[in-house]
């Protein structure tokens, strides 16, 4: 399948998973805009990415996802300068279990922003052609966490969310497909967040389980979470689908019971 034309849009991409990410879709030839916090790195991000990929295949703009105004007007640029939009990846997120209400801010209220604004920009409801949505949760949705239950609150909230739009999306014939992907430990710089009380607060006492259990699963690297994230945007038959990505079974598919009357 060609994605030669189409046009991304990743949250966070300037390093981490979303890198990963960005790499990926521009390998696939598609244009990509980068939307992150960090000036510095995204300056780097971009920078490296010219020189690997050829200028003007992609763009970083440099955005605070949780100020909405801001999140706008980066959707609204992407689209100025590539003329179209096919495939969002909300997958910034924090671990702060000081600032919790920034991580429900970061990781819950701007994925269904982010959601949203795609929707605007995609949907066959307001006239367009439709695309991809994925959302990024973690598989601490799925093993609460005594290091970080807001981190863990937030990502199961994601993957409520993106089922139940996913959902209206097929009733409402959007044209969109809206997944999730919940990754394990994955070697990123937020993984070294474990160790600092900025992030962690009281639960940092529990730094030590955090290893253990980084020992025990194994950690995994960002490409094959980027390989997840392609084949949610390939596979035409996924619509609400919730991924998971461990050590122990790669890339699966978590499946739910009917509910019963
Ligand atoms: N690394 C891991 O073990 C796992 C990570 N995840 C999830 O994957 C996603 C990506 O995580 P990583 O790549 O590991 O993290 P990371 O910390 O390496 O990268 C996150 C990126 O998001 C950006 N960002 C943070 N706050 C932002 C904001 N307010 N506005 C715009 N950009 C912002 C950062 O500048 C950074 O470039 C997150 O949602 C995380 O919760 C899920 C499971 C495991
Ligand atoms: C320092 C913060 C980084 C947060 C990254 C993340 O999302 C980690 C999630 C783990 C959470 O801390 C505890 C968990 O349950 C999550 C990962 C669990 C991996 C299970 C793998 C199971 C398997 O291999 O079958």
């Amino acid at each position: 399948m060609s994605l030669s034309g189409k046009v991304g849009l990743v949250t966070g991409g300037a390093q981490g998973i979303g890198r990963a990410v960005v790499e990926s879709l521009l390998n696939s030839s598609v244009k990509v805009a980068v939307v992150d916090l960090n000036q510095e790195v995204g300056n780097e991000c971009q920078v490296q990415l010219d020189a690997k990929y050829g200028e003007g295949n992609c763009t970083f703009i440099q955005c605070d996802i949780t100020d909405g105004d801001k999140l706008k007007d980066a959707f609204q640029r992407t689209v100025d300068l590539y003329g179209r939009l096919d495939y969002v990846v909300n997958n910034a997120g924090i671990n702060n279990e000081n600032d919790w209400e920034k991580t429900i801010q970061v990781n819950l209220t701007s994925v269904i922003k982010g959601t949203y604004l795609a929707l605007d920009h995609m949907s066959k409801e307001h006239g367009k052609s439709g695309g991809v949505v994925i959302n990024v949760s973690s598989m601490a949705a799925f093993l609460h966490s005594p290091h970080q239950p807001v981190y863990t609150a937030t990502k199961h909230g994601v993957i409520g969310f993106t089922r139940a739009i996913a959902d209206a999306s097929l009733l409402g014939d959007y044209g969109v497909r809206i997944n999730v992907l919940c990754p394990a430990f994955v070697n990123t710089p937020l993984l070294h967040s474990v160790e600092n009380e900025a992030n962690m607060g009281k639960f940092v006492k529990f730094k030590d389980d955090f290893k253990q259990s980084m020992n025990k699963f194994g950690v995994l690297q960002p490409p094959l979470i980027a390989e997840g994230v392609m084949r949610l945007i390939t596979d035409s038959g996924l619509n609400g689908a919730v991924m998971k990505i461990t050590c122990s079974k790669g890339i699966h598919f978590h499946t739910y019971e009917p509910p019963s009357a």
